[in-house]
């Protein structure tokens, strides 16, 4: 891959950071009343931070410790790891569409792993699987509570999808260096990753103690989410909102870089099989029309990968409200 040219990035706007929000929802999912809050947490926010989730922290830390000796190979050797189309190392260009962020990144599909791969592949794979594993289960376990919430049935409506054979889910860790020269001046920061949505059902996303993700309220503001490597942050994705027929609506977030931190995150995104039908459950639909057209994910991927970053994915499937 190329070295990015440099106005290009230097083209980046300067955004003034806002005060850490408090009001992040938070369950606790050994606590009973968690379905309750998270559909509130679903309904207001599309996003939400989980703690006692069950995911043992040495998996967190040993995937951590690999991605951060990936990082700091030199770049010649993370190179040899991309592009990152569909699988591999990733550097500034995110998408394929014209958007760049200060960040590195290796995206993975969980399913075929780049053959070259840092000093010892064979580690960072095994890393790799065993997170997911347990990443994968608390996804599932969060998606059967708001199934039960929502009061469908079978509650494993939505977690069958992530733990399909076929299931269309993505990997990804994301490497934000420092940027503290002209930000230290001017007292703002730099686009990490851009704004957008997810295009999947769920993501779950755990970073080290660097502060950086934002997300927007319904109102459109930005509140910054205060980093704790101890838990992990849930994203309603596009896919859930139509299955929901928009009662939960997936969170435009972002990230800004850190004046003085690295900041490393790993995201799962728990996406269907790419043959799935993606609709409202008839069960959620009693005297509702579905505000969708029918669509697979298949066919929302292949559009969604050629947006921008901050385009509105879903406008292209939703129906028009008849006037
Ligand atoms: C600009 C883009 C990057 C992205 C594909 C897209 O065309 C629009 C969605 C982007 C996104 C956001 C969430 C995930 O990080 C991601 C892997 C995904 O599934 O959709 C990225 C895509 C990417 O980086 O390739
Ligand atoms: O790196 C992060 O903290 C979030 C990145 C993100 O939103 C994404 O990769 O889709
Ligand atoms: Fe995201």
């Amino acid at each position: 891959m190329g070295v990015f040219s440099k106005p290009a990035i230097e083209q980046l706007p300067l955004i003034r950071n806002c005060m850490p929000f408090s009001g992040i929802p938070l369950i606790d999912l050994s606590q009973p009343d968690s379905k309750a809050l998270l559909i509130e947490a679903c309904q207001e926010f599309g996003f939400f931070k989980v703690i006692n989730h069950g995911v043992p922290m040495d998996l967190i830390s040993k995937l951590e410790a690999e991605a951060i000796n990936f990082f700091s190979l030199p770049l010649s050797e993370k190179e040899k790891a991309g592009p990152p189309n569909p699988s591999g190392y990733g550097n500034k260009r995110i998408g394929s569409s014209g958007d760049i962020g200060r960040v590195e990144y290796l995206l993975l599909n969980p399913q075929s792993f780049p053959s070259v791969f840092g000093q010892n592949p064979d580690m960072f794979r095994s890393a790799v699987s065993d997170y997911l594993s347990a990443v994968r289960k608390m996804a599932c376990e969060i998606l059967e509570l708001l199934a039960d919430g929502l009061m469908i049935q079978p509650r494993n409506v939505f977690s069958k999808l992530l733990m399909d054979e076929q299931s269309d889910s993505v990997f990804r860790l994301n490497h934000y260096p420092p940027y503290p020269e002209r930000q230290a001046l001017s007292g703002k920061c730099m686009i990490g990753f851009g704004e957008h949505t997810d295009p999947q059902i769920i993501s779950v996303l755990r970073s080290n103690n660097t502060s950086g993700l934002q997300i927007s309220l319904r109102n459109g503001n930005w509140i910054s989410v205060p980093p704790d490597e101890n838990s992990f942050f849930i994203n309603v994705g596009d896919s859930l909102q139509v299955m929901t027929n928009g009662r939960f609506q997936s969170v435009k977030h972002r990230v800004l870089t850190n004046s003085c931190k690295s900041r490393v995150s790993m995201i799962y995104f728990g996406g269907p099989p790419l043959s799935e039908k993606i609709a409202p459950l008839p069960s959620l639909m009693e005297g509702e029309e579905s505000h969708y057209k029918e669509f697979t994910w298949f066919e929302y991927k292949r559009s969604a990968y050629n947006t921008r970053l901050a385009d509105n994915r879903l406008v292209f499937f939703q129906k028009v409200a008849a006037t």
